[in-house]
């Protein structure tokens, strides 16, 4: 007998990076097909939890099925987590060699990157979270712009940028692998459940 088709989820972003990472990420393990609907969503404020969920449920009613989307922080501890959702707009004037001399006047330059994942299964329906943050240092740009913060951010335990590191290893290590590697989690424990409960009714 053929495999149940997978269902599908549409992860919604505008940005192609992410994209790439996700695919490169999730290979075929995720229980959903994942196909990328390239929307620019709202750039929410707030606490990161909340610009998730509010993108989640703008995504949801836009594609009316099951969606994914992910925001990401970049927060600096000498800025008390600033720029953190805010990180966008401060790429984009600065570039990442901004973002360094943004920390010239401190000592601290620490940061962790944060991503944050959310769920819903179509309109109306309730937001679910998963969440994966590194800790690293803000450092002068090195290795090639191809995406965001990457050449001013060296995640710990490494003497490489993110740019810098070969993509398998960023994809193994980094904010967006370990928020994935949480969502992946808890649909495998779903599918799990679903496939015993139907096992034991069979059983009866
Ligand atoms: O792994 C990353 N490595 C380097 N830079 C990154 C990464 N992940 C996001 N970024 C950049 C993209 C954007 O300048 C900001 C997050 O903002 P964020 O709103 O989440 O992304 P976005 O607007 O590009 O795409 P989306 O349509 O999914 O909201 O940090
Ligand atoms: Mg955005």
């Amino acid at each position: 007998m053929a495999a149940p088709a997978r269902k599908t989820v549409v992860f919604v972003t505008g940005n192609p990076k992410k994209v790439e990472e996700v695919v490169h990420i999730l290979g075929d393990q995720f229980p959903y097909k994942v196909v990328s609907k390239k929307i620019d969503l709202p750039e929410y404020q707030g606490e990161p939890d909340e610009v998730c969920i509010q993108k989640c449920k703008e995504a949801a009613r836009q594609i009316d099925g099951p969606v994914i989307v992910e925001d990401t922080c970049l927060c600096f501890r000498a800025l008390g987590g600033l720029p953190g959702p805010y990180i966008k707009w401060f790429l984009n004037q600065l570039q990442p060699t901004g973002l360094h001399t943004l920390l010239a006047g401190f000592e601290d330059k620490s940061a962790w990157a944060l991503c944050t994942f959310a769920f819903s299964a179509g309109r109306g329906e309730p937001v679910q979270l998963f969440r994966g943050k590194v800790e690293g240092m803000i450092v002068e740009p090195r290795g090639p712009p191809d995406f965001g913060w990457d050449p001013c951010f060296e995640p710990d335990g490494y003497d490489k940028t993110y740019a810098e590191l070969p993509k398998e290893v960023k994809n193994s290590i980094s904010h967006r692998y370990r928020a994935l590697a949480a969502m992946s989690e808890h649909f495998a424990k779903i599918n799990r459940t679903s496939q015993e409960s139907k096992k034991n009714k069979q059983d009866e």
